[in-house]
C-alpha cells in the first residue's frame, strides 16, 4: 500500500522528497514516515496540494445535493457533512480522486467508541467516559444523514445504501476525522504578502485560537465557489467552521508522541507543506504534533496513550490532567448551598469543571467556590453587589474541604493507584484496550494523589500552628492570670 499511495500521491499534483522522506510500519503505531537520509532543519518533505485535501470545500456532494437542502437538512453543521461526503466519495470508488486514499485509512479503531461495556468500565472516574459520543453521532445519523439519504436516489443509489451508508460506515467516517483530520482554514487574500504562516497541529476537536477566529471574521468570500462553501457551513465565530474540517492526505501519515515533534505543517496559498522542524537522523521517525492532549484525550480521539520518562520518576503522559466537577465542590463544601449562589456563580462565568494537570497547583477558582458556598448571608450580599465572587485565601477551612473533595474524586474511580501499578508491572495478559484504561486512570490517580498529599501536609502544618499559637496564648493568659491572682492576694 505505500507504494500505491506514494504513487497515487504524486499523479494528483503532490509532491515529496523521496531521497529523504519514507513509509514504514511501526510496531503498535501502524504506518508512519521515517527519515531515509540525514534530514536538515527546514526542509520541506513534501507539498501537499490544497485541492487534494478532502473537505466540504473540495466534495462536490454539497453543490450537487443544492445548498438549500444542505443546510435545512442540518447538514451545515457539526462533523455529519463531512461524513456524509466521505461516505459518498468512498462509495465513487475509482470515479472519486480520493478512492487510493479511502483504502489507504484504516477501517478498524481502538479508541472507546468501538468497546464493549466491560471495557468501558475500565475508564470508570476518567474524562473519557462523558466524552465518548456515541448515542449523540447516532442521533445525528438518523436525523440528518438518513434522512439526506432517502431524498437524494440520485446521489445515493439504493444498492448502495447498506454498502457505503451504513451506521457502521458513518461511525468509521468520523474516527476517521477525529483521528486524522486537520484545520485547514481558507486561504486569506490578506495573507497574500506572506511567504507562508504556520499551521496550527494536527487537532481539530479543540477551538481554534482567537487569532484564528479573528481571521474567520475578517475573512471575505473570494469567488463563488468559496461563497457558496462559506454558506454551506453555517457561519457562527465561536465555534469551529465545519468547512475548515479537511482530511490531508500524506500529512495524516506522521504519528506523533508527547514532546517528538519534529515536523509541522505550514499552509500557503496553494498548497500545504510539511516542514522539519529539527535536523533528523537517518532511520528516525518523523514526528507530527496532535497538541499534546492528556492521556483521556489521546484514548478517546486517536486510540492510543503516550507513556514518556515523567520528572517525578515512572513513565506516562505529562499532558494528563484531571478534571473536578464543581458540583462535587459545592457538594463537599455546603451540602446545604443555595442555588441562587451556584446560578450566580455559573452566570458570571465561573467554572463548571476544574482542572488539575503536572504543576498540581490547585486552581484559585475552586477555592473562590468553595469560600462563596460558605459565605455567611451578610457577605453573600456584598459579593452579589460587587459582582466579585470572594478571593481565593486559603485557610484551614477550606483546605479540610479540598482534602474531602480529592478523597471523594478518588474514590469514583474502582481501584487504586497500587492495584494499577501493580495490574501494569505484573499482568502480561492485558488487552491493549485494558491496558491503555489502567494507564489513563492510573495518570489521572498520581495528579490526584500528589496534590492530595501536599494538601494533607498544609492542612497538617496550618493546624498545628493554630494549635501552637492556642498554646502559647493559653500559656500568656495561664501566666496573666498567675500574675493577676497573685495581685488580688495582695
Ligand atoms: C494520523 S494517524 C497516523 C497514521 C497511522 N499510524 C496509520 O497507520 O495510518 C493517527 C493514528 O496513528 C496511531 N498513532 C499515532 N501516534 C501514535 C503513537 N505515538 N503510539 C501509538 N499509535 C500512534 C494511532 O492509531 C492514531 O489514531
Amino acid at each position: 500500500m505505500d507504494a500505491e499511495i506514494l504513487a497515487w500521491f504524486t499523479r494528483q499534483g503532490g509532491t515529496y522528497d523521496a531521497e529523504r522522506f519514507g513509509l514504514s510500519q511501526f510496531p503498535g503505531q501502524g504506518r508512519g514516515a521515517i527519515a531515509l537520509t540525514d534530514i536538515p532543519e527546514d526542509h520541506t518533505l513534501f507539498s501537499i496540494p490544497r485541492d487534494l485535501t478532502l473537505s466540504l470545500r473540495t466534495s462536490s456532494l454539497p453543490a450537487s445535493f443544492g445548498l438549500g437542502a444542505w443546510k435545512s437538512g442540518g447538514l451545515s453543521t457539526g462533523w455529519a457533512g463531512l461524513m456524509l461526503c466521505m461516505m459518498w466519495e468512498e462509495s465513487k470508488s475509482s470515479e472519486s480522486k480520493w478512492s487510493v486514499y479511502f483504502q489507504s485509512m484504516p477501517s478498524t479503531f481502538s479508541t472507546p467508541m468501538f468497546w464493549n461495556e466491560q471495557e468501558i468500565e475500565e475508564l470508570e472516574g476518567t474524562a473519557v467516559v462523558d466524552k465518548i459520543g456515541r448515542q449523540d453521532a447516532e442521533k445525528d445519523y438518523h436525523e440528518r444523514v438518513l434522512p439526506a439519504l432517502q431524498s437524494r436516489p440520485d446521489l445515493f443509489p439504493p444498492h448502495l445504501l447498506d454498502v457505503h451508508f451504513t451506521l457502521e460506515r458513518y461511525h468509521m467516517m468520523g474516527s476517521r476525522i477525529l483521528s486524522r483530520s486537520f484545520t485547514v482554514e481558507n486561504w486569506d487574500s490578506a495573507d497574500d504578502d506572506e511567504e507562508e504562516e504556520e499551521f496550527n497541529e494536527m487537532d481539530v476537536d479543540s477551538s481554534p485560537s482567537r487569532g484564528q477566529q479573528d481571521q474567520n471574521a475578517q475573512r471575505e468570500a473570494k469567488d463563488g465557489e468559496e461563497k457558496f462553501h462559506d454558506e454551506v457551513a453555517e457561519e457562527d465565530e465561536d465555534e469551529e467552521d465545519p468547512s475548515d474540517v479537511a482530511m490531508v492526505p500524506m500529512a495524516d501519515i506522521l504519528n506523533a508522541r508527547y514532546g517528538s515533534e519534529n515536523a509541522k505543517l505550514f499552509y500557503e496559498k496553494h498548497t500545504l507543506r510539511m516542514v522539519s522542524t529539527k535536523p533528523i537522523s537517518a532511520g528516525e521517525q518523523i514526528w507530527n504534533t496532535y497538541g499534546d492532549p492528556p492521556n483521556s484525550d489521546l484514548l478517546r480521539r486517536y486510540g492510543h496513550v503516550d507513556q514518556v520518562p515523567l520528572p517525578q520518576g515512572d513513565v506516562g503522559n505529562p499532558a494528563d490532567i484531571v478534571e473536578i466537577r464543581a458540583d462535587l465542590v459545592v457538594s463537599t463544601a455546603n451540602s446545604q448551598a443555595d442555588q441562587e449562589r451556584i446560578d450566580w456563580w455559573l452566570e458570571e462565568g465561573g467554572d463548571d469543571t476544574f482542572i488539575l494537570d503536572n504543576d498540581f497547583d490547585l486552581p484559585e477558582t475552586m477555592i473562590s467556590l468553595i469560600k462563596l458556598v460558605q459565605l455567611p448571608s451578610a457577605d453573600w450580599e456584598k459579593a452579589k453587589q460587587k459582582g466579585k465572587p470572594p478571593k481565593p485565601k486559603v485557610d484551614a477551612g477550606v483546605l479540610a474541604v479540598i482534602v474531602d473533595v480529592l478523597n471523594k474524586r478518588l474514590a469514583q474511580y474502582g481501584t487504586s493507584v497500587q492495584e494499577d501499578t501493580e495490574l501494569l508491572s505484573t499482568r502480561t495478559d492485558l488487552t491493549d484496550n485494558h491496558k491503555n484504561a489502567v494507564v489513563v486512570r492510573l495518570g489521572e490517580k498520581r495528579i490526584l494523589s500528589i496534590v492530595l498529599e501536599q494538601q494533607q501536609q498544609q492542612l497538617q502544618a496550618m493546624q498545628s500552628h493554630v494549635t501552637d499559637v492556642k498554646r502559647k496564648r493559653g500559656a500568656e493568659s495561664s501566666t496573666c492570670s498567675t500574675h493577676t491572682a497573685k495581685k488580688g492576694k495582695r
